[in-house]
């Protein structure tokens, strides 16, 4: 699916978080939000999602106006991994991953074997097959974000946003879960803190500083120590990592 966000405006309160911002992800293009914290990667994202209403602009997932559709019929098509996956009562992990099948029922639909197949193989892409009869509380953070995206997987999204999906992770799950992600070969928007990752995986990048595109393009086009060092305010040289041969950053204050 084609993501195309117009001129998307969010206040909280009475301060201007996201100001006319517009972003797009062609099929099966996985593109990145960077940014300094609270420059308002979050907000837009869950912008794009309905979780907060913005005042202004449009979001259209191919023909589908999201701000305009029930979150049924956007969780049919959009999966989200976003950061804080909190919750008071304890599921296994196989239940917490059953969970994802349930934009695709009808009330009180039960499982069909196709659901648990679905599952399975959501659980067998995450490395999690081993923990499917753990509960979902007893989990370490990285354990519990490789459930949440199990979950998002056996939703079978068409697109995928993702809010900083590798922050409690250590660097092997980071990898596997942007691999992961990536190999699903659908459109994503994640935000990212992590520069080589993003420099890796990303097609293309958005990088946002208060609130508004700073800048726009490949990430070699927007990962230049220029950018980086007005976006972060710190020292920065770029260089050629010598393990990924990919963009390298060296900083400092
Ligand atoms: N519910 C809220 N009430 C008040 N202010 C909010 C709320 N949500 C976000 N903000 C503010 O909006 C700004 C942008 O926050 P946002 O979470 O979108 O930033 P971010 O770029 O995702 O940051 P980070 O990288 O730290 O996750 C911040 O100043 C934040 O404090």
């Amino acid at each position: 699916m084609e993501l195309v966000v117009k001129e998307v405006a969010t206040r909280i309160g009475k301060k201007d978080i996201v100001k006319n911002i517009s972003v797009h992800v062609k099929k099966r293009q996985f593109v990145g939000l960077i940014g300094p914290n609270g420059c308002g990667k979050s907000t837009l994202l869950k912008s794009i999602y309905k979780s907060i209403m913005p005042h202004q602009g449009t979001v259209l997932l191919d023909d589908m106006n999201v701000l305009k559709t029930t979150q049924k019929k956007i969780s049919q098509h959009l999966g989200v991994v976003s950061q804080f996956n909190e919750m008071n009562f304890d599921l296994t992990v196989h239940q917490m991953v059953l969970l994802g099948r349930t934009p695709h029922k009808k009330l009180l639909e039960s499982d069909k074997q196709e659901d648990l197949d679905i599952v399975e193989e959501a659980l067998r892409r995450t490395n999690l097959l081993d923990y499917k009869d753990r509960g979902y509380l007893s989990l370490s953070g990285g354990e519990k974000q490789r459930v949440i995206l199990a979950r998002t997987i056996a939703q079978q999204p068409r697109f995928m946003i993702l809010d900083e999906p590798t922050n409690h992770l250590d660097i092997r799950y980071q990898i596997e879960i942007i691999s992961c992600v990536k190999e699903l070969q659908i459109g994503v928007l994640a935000a990212l803190h992590d520069l080589e990752m993003a420099a890796h995986y990303c097609d293309y990048l958005y990088a946002i500083k208060e609130g508004e595109v700073y800048a726009q393009g490949t990430p070699e086009e927007v990962l230049t120590p220029e950018t980086i060092e007005a976006l972060y305010q710190i020292k920065c040289q770029t260089y050629i990592n010598p393990v990924t041969h990919g963009l390298g950053f060296a900083y400092t204050i």
